[in-house]
């Protein structure tokens, strides 16, 4: 049997790991191919409002660049006292850098003063694949829980050494990662995704 090639459009490697090792479970049918594997293009430009419109917009590019089905995942954190922000500016929310340490510093400075009983967050991804016809499908996952003002963990990525999930003693990042996997906003939409992947991608 031969396996349906899908490019994956991420530039994150923590990301994309989580990616690969989700979709190998939920999706065996595919391929996975990197960005490093089609022809260059500059980063494409996440200026969509919403999760779901940046998630599109990265594979809409892989997929006219490679010519190819491309899969694409759009995150971020969404905390309850800063009204749902950094929300899609969570790669950027210290600056330009995509520092992941500056950006939690910064999340935790700007709930210095929220009660401990307000600090709920959630996680947020949104899943999109588009054909190389333009046919476009995206889906949504969410992990709930509450920020801790102590970074704990090395695991994970990004937010994860801040966040507890609803029903966990560990953050993100103190779990493994099949744990994480498990209940993530990533794990969830990549589910989600598969199905969809698994009847196109056969139908198609
Ligand atoms: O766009 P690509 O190339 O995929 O990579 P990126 O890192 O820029 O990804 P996003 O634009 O989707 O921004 C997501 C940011 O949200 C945060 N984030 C998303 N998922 C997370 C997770 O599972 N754990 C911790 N932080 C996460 C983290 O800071 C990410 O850099
Ligand atoms: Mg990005």
């Amino acid at each position: 049997m031969s396996l349906t090639r899908v490019v994956l459009a991420s530039r994150n490697a923590k990301k994309i790991a989580e990616l690969r090792r989700i979709l190998a479970v939920a999706v065996p049918q595919i391929e996975v191919v990197g960005l490093d594997e089609v022809p260059p293009y500059p980063d494409t430009v996440e200026d969509g409002a919403t999760f779901a419109e940046n998630a599109v917009l990265k594979a809409r590019e892989a997929a006219e660049i490679s010519g190819l089905p491309a899969i694409a995942d759009d995150s971020g954190i969404a905390v309850d006292a800063l009204n749902g922000m950094p929300g899609v500016l969570s790669a950027r929310w210290a600056g330009r850098a995509k520092d992941d340490e500056a950006n939690l510093r910064l999340v935790l400075e700007q709930v210095a003063d929220v009660p401990d009983t307000r600090l709920g967050a959630a996680f947020v991804c949104a899943a999109a694949l588009v054909l190389p016809s333009g046919a476009t499908h995206v889906v949504e996952g969410r992990m709930e829980g509450s920020l801790v003002r102590d970074p704990r963990g090395t695991n994970g990525f990004g937010y994860d050494p801040i966040f507890l999930p609803s029903g966990s003693v560990l953050t993100s990042a103190e779990m493994t990662a099949a744990d994480k996997d498990a209940i993530s906003h990533r794990g969830k939409a990549f589910r989600a995704l598969a199905e969809v992947l698994a009847t196109t991608l056969t139908t198609a």
